[in-house]
């Protein structure tokens, strides 16, 4: 039988370190097909088809076929880290010290940076205000594992899935100790640009435009993304026509008729270099034009390495979708993790990459100000305001300690990356799985154990190197919640911060931005004239307009500019952090089709009213400074246990783990 956490120990070796496998796709399909769904691996870890050498990569692959335009995998948590920069920047001599040989620790938050994301995609970026000020965000599995390669994007952030997010075990106004304890934002989905094979490497959208130059492996490519899926097109006229006379036509006749098309049609039509590579793709014989669209197109067959054989992801991959997110049953301990399918003792329930932090005092928060610096872009004139600490006094940690792996007696901590691993909790009485490093061949674990710590982010060492895997200690069912310990000295922390807080707990705690979206999932939201919301929300629109109807007014009898509210006509959601908007809802109707707003957007100038703005383009969010994050609560680590944390070098005992 195929059980899919089975798959990862000990049989995961067929891969040789940082080499790049490129055999062909097999052409025996079936082995995707024709199983069990639910048992049946969706999304695997493996080596990228990126990788070099130099600098090794992990890659996100699809295990089935995903449709356009669908989830890929589970929506999985953001958590934001407020000015992280900033607190380790101090001042000497009037002037910041911000020159990373000088400052290992700003020097560590760069390297940090290039996993973390801006926090628009998951509606963060509203959690602390001021000038200077500065949020990156941890998205975990996809977020971090996501690759690169600007030729091959088949992957986007949803951003409605992060602002429509279901409430999962809240607790609308009742103070809990849990509070600010764990990221209120999550189920941030990725979805698929276009069809994704299955086989096929995920890329993500970074924000960089396509620019045809070159490819992946840096050889010059002259077909676009547009050519490849003209190609496609162009098989499909082929197909038709040879199908369409088929009976007339003998095979030599077939064959010269489909020569003349490659070489000489495709050039004239392409010139004489987009030909030629076009020639390339197609079969020799026509009748096997079908097997290029089946496999996913012209283009992904054109990429041989980012697309895998079903053999490959099962010996060298690592099953990623064994465990999805849901309302934990442990009361004010927020999400969890739950079990896709059954998992027997001792087989892997989820691949654990780790970011590798050096040095945890990164995590101290300080009070930070705002020094007037000069600016280094050409096209700002005058200053521009920089943070820096303000003193050496620390008031709190960010909230990513919760979720960092660490050990007493080291300052090293590590964020682990793998696809919903974050969401598990603790539990001494319903532990099932516990952490082990794992034996996979492309880790680095038993050689960086003997590292220094403050080496383990250096060029040699500047990638994910590390691997854990959480396995099962007991049979697992589908549907069971995942429980790791997370160790004696957290347990203690958390009971002497449940009896700290039983003594400070306001009676009551204000209504978050997360509340209210759930409240208004199935009720209509109030008028500016109707009984206010709270102060420490705001209402914010997804605006795409358009102008009224011919005929229609354009300006109303207050002055204000009228506009309709649109869908994109690309077809693309509209309902993106881009287009959100600060907007007073004025007026609201149930309508057959559904709820619909007239609100007002003023952008300082000008007034615009926008009619017929849908329910799920009005959503609410938390103002700067006022979410559960900002309370001060629960702090402490995730404990590895002292059996499996190295001995040697990693051993520091440097931290600052107990000092706050
Ligand atoms: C790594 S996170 C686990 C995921 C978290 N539940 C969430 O929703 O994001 C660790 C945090 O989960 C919560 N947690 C985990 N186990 C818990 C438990 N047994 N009791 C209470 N809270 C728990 C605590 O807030 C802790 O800081």
């Amino acid at each position: 039988t195929k059980s899919a956490a089975g798959m990862s120990l000990p049989s995961n070796k067929a891969d040789s370190e940082g080499s790049v496998p490129t055999e062909p796709v097999s052409s025996d399909e079936d082995e995707y097909d024709g199983e069990d769904e639910s048992e049946h691996c969706g999304l695997y870890m493996a080596i990228s088809s990126t990788t070099t050498p130099e600098e090794p990569k992990w890659g996100y692959y699809a295990g089935k076929n995903i449709p356009a335009n669908s989830p890929i995998g589970f929506g999985d948590i953001a958590i934001h880290t407020f000015n992280l920069m900033a607190n380790q920047i101090y001042m000497e001599n009037d002037q910041p010290v911000d020159d990373f040989d000088r400052n290992p620790r700003a020097n560590l938050v760069d390297w940090l940076e290039q996993f973390l994301w801006v926090p628009h995609s998951s509606g963060g970026q509203f959690e602390v205000a001021g000038e200077g000020t500065r949020i990156i965000t941890a998205v975990p599995g996809g977020g971090v594992l996501g690759g690169y390669n600007p030729k091959m994007t088949n992957a986007d952030w949803n951003h409605s899935s992060a602002y429509h997010r279901e409430a999962l075990n809240e607790y609308p106004g009742v103070s809990h100790p849990g509070r600010g304890a764990y990221s209120s934002y999550y189920n941030l989905e990725l979805a698929s640009t276009e069809t994704i094979p299955a086989g096929k490497e995920i890329f993500l959208n970074y924000g960089e435009n396509w620019d045809g130059s070159s490819n992946g492996d840096g050889k010059t490519d002259p077909l676009t993304r547009s050519d490849y899926k003209k190609v496609d097109q162009t098989i499909e006229k082929m197909m038709a026509f040879f199908e369409k006379y088929r009976d007339d036509l003998d095979d030599n006749t077939k064959t010269e008729i489909y020569n003349f098309m490659v070489q000489d049609v495709m050039s004239a039509a392409a010139g004489k270099e987009k030909g030629k590579r076009i020639a390339d793709i197609l079969p020799e014989n026509p009748d096997n034009l079908g097997d290029i669209l089946e496999r996913g197109g012209s283009f992904h067959l054109n990429s041989p390495a980012s697309i895998r054989s079903p053999e490959w992801l099962k010996t060298s991959g690592m099953c990623m979708d064994n465990i999805r997110p849901g309302p934990s049953t442990i009361p004010y301990a927020g999400r969890g993790a739950f079990a896709t399918r059954a998992i027997e003792k001792g087989s892997t329930v989820a691949p654990v990459p780790l970011v590798q932090i050096p040095d945890d005092k990164i995590f101290q928060m300080h009070q930070v100000k705002a020094i007037q610096v000069p600016a280094i872009e050409k096209d700002t004139d005058g200053p521009i305001a920089m943070l820096v600490r303000d003193g050496e006094e620390t008031f709190a940690r960010q909230l990513m300690y919760n979720y960092v792996y660490g050990h007493p007696e080291s300052s090293l901590v590590f964020l682990p990356v793998g696809a919903v691993v974050n969401f598990i909790n603790h539990s001494k009485e319903r532990v099932n799985a516990k952490l082990v490093w794992s034996d996979h061949l492309n880790s680095k674990n038993t050689q960086w154990f003997a590292e220094d710590p403050q080496k383990l982010i250096d060029d040699e060492h500047s990638h994910l190197g590390l691997l854990m895997e959480i396995v099962a200690t007991k049979d697992i069912a589908e549907g069971d919640e995942i429980f790791l310990d997370y160790g004696d000295d957290w347990q203690v922390a958390w009971d002497k911060h449940v009896a700290a807080f039983e003594k400070i707990k306001p009676e009551t705690w204000p209504i978050t931005a997360l509340d209210l979206n759930q409240e208004h999932k199935t009720k209509l939201i109030r008028t500016k004239d109707e009984q206010p919301y709270p102060d420490n929300v705001s209402t914010k629109c997804f605006l795409m307009v358009k102008k009224p109807k011919e005929g229609e007014p354009e300006v109303d009898e207050q002055g204000r500019r009228i506009r309709v509210w649109s869908e994109a006509d690309s077809g693309k959601p509209n309902i993106v952090s881009d287009y959100l908007f600060d907007c007073e809802v004025i007026s609201s109707s149930e309508t057959p089709e559904g709820r619909f707003y007239d609100i007002v957007w003023s952008n300082g100038e000008s007034t615009t009213l926008v009619q017929k703005v849908p329910h799920k383009a009005v959503v609410f969010v938390d103002n700067p400074g006022t979410s559960d994050q900002h309370f001060l609560g629960f702090r402490h680590y995730i404990g590895i246990p002292d059996e499996i944390f190295p001995q040697g070098p990693w051993r520091n005992a440097n931290s600052d783990k107990d000092e706050l």
